[in-house]
């Protein structure tokens, strides 16, 4: 369907939310085609003339490394091809959405308005994608990484990484850099568990401690967690969190923790977790090793070797600049889908049933504490291809974080295993 969005009609797209890279609107004007969807547009940097997340072509490397997936690579260059460029629309949305954006997100990047293309997606915090009509409540969880990586590769300086979750230890960083103000005691490995009282545990301290991992949506209005991807959401919390979370118990007749009850059933009983799991999981190596077999790809000496004055080690990497081509992509390709994997976001929409009505096609669950049925319809966001260029990126801010959580005093004991937590367990294991 063709449709020519100009300036006058980005009065109808309101500000949703946003991430590093992105920032989305939903639609609040009268096509019928519109309603229900947002726009996700991308983000440049300040003072930089290339969006937040690369090139939308493919570089050189990116090619050989994505080549055999032949519609990715025609789909970036259709994308150029096709653009519509509406440079006012989006210079209108720019400044309409300003205000609501969070200050630390307007220093970091703005909108881009010289972009070649926004994605028009479902608006996915709704039910079926219209507004008011019926109720629908939302979760948005970025549930980052569920595992603990056992790579061969990771050094014995970093043997931290394998019993640590690299959520928990990057919560010490960046309190350090004031991008939080308290640790979460979220911890990935439970909600990814399998175990229905660890997915609660999970969800109660989501619940406790936002962040950037976990949003409320009321009929596609965001009522609860931090706007424009906040790290800290204390501000929406203390002013409007006590009467939008008394509407919710109001409307949907769910005290809060059987709502939290009702989405921890769900991403039990639904299994929703499991492949994202497994696809985080194709990190086999993890960046200690990834990172070897990018150098070779981009045909660089190895900074990592370079810098590495160990011969145990440096006989283990060669291991991997040895490795045919093919092997070496892989390695790579996967550790960058495994990223996207950790990084993205599951939003689950519910709205309530009468109790034994199950034809309608969707996925149902019943809520035995409150006696009630619900519809749920769980569907993941931001499943953003990551520039190879972030390889170094990635090695860097990872020795960072061990680094910075080794020097840290962490109360909280072993996170993987929550009976211990309180205890030395984890200091113990670390100075042995
Ligand atoms: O590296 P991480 O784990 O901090 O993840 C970044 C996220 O930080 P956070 O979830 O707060 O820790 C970060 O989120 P925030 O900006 O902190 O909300 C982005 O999602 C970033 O991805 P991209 O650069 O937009 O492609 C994410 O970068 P990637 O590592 O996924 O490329
Ligand atoms: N399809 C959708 N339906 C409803 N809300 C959405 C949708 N896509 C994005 N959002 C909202 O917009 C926010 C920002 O979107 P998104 O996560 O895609 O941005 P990003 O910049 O790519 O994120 P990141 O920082 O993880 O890279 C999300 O956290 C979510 O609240
Ligand atoms: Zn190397």
């Amino acid at each position: 369907m063709a449709m020519v969005l100009g300036a006058e009609d980005a009065k109808d797209w309101i500000y949703k939310g946003e991430g590093a890279a992105n920032v989305v609107l939903s639609y609040r004007g009268s096509s019928l085609f519109l309603l229900g969807k947002v726009l996700r547009i991308q983000k440049v940097p300040k003072g930089s003339t290339h969006s937040v997340n690369g090139c939308a072509v493919l570089s050189g490397h990116e090619k050989l490394l994505w080549g055999d997936v032949e519609e990715l690579v025609e789909s970036k260059s259709r994308d150029i091809a096709m653009q519509n460029y509406i440079k006012e629309f989006l210079e209108s949305i720019k400044k309409n959405v300003h205000d609501q954006r969070p200050a630390w997100r307007i220093d970091a990047a703005e909108v881009d308005a010289l972009c070649d293309s926004a994605f028009l997606i479902s608006d996915h915090s709704l039910f079926t994608g219209t507004p008011r009509v019926e109720l629908c409540v939302a979760v948005e969880i970025k549930p980052k990484c569920g595992f603990l990586p056992s790579s061969e590769f990771i050094t014995k300086a970093n043997a931290i990484k394998k019993s640590v979750t690299r959520f928990r230890m990057h919560q010490f960083l960046k309190l350090h850099q004031g991008e939080i103000s308290k640790v979460s005691e979220y911890n990935p490995l439970d909600l990814f568990s399998g175990s229905k009282d660890r997915i609660y545990q999970a969800m109660t301290a989501l619940f406790a401690t936002p962040q950037n991992n976990f949003r409320i949506f009321l009929n596609g209005s965001l009522i609860f967690g931090g706007l424009g991807g906040g790290m800290d959401s204390s501000a929406v919390r203390s002013h409007e969190t006590n009467t939008a979370i008394e509407d919710l118990i109001k409307v949907s007749g769910l005290q809060l923790p059987s709502f939290l009850e009702l989405v921890s059933e769900t991403i039990f009983s639904s299994g929703v977790l499991d492949q994202l799991l497994a696809t985080q999981k194709l990190d086999v190596l993890d960046i200690e090793g990834a990172i070897h077999a990018y150098y070779n790809i981009i045909s660089q000496p190895c900074m990592v070797c370079k810098n590495s004055g160990d011969p145990e080690l440096l006989d283990q990497y060669s291991s991997l600049h040895s490795l045919p081509l093919e092997k070496r992509l892989k390695i790579v390709r996967d550790y960058l889908i495994a990223s996207t994997a950790k990084d993205c976001s599951l939003m689950i929409s519910f709205r309530p049933v009468d109790s034994g009505s199950t034809g309608s096609g969707y996925n149902s669950i019943f809520l035995e504490s409150s006696n009630q049925s619900f519809e749920y319809k769980a569907r993941f966001i931001d499943l953003d291809m990551k520039p190879l260029e972030k390889m170094v990126h990635y090695y860097e801010l990872d020795q960072k974080i061990v680094n910075f959580y080794m020097k840290s005093d962490d109360p909280g004991g072993t996170p993987y295993d929550s009976t211990t937590r309180g205890t030395k367990v984890r200091k113990i294991q670390y100075h042995q």
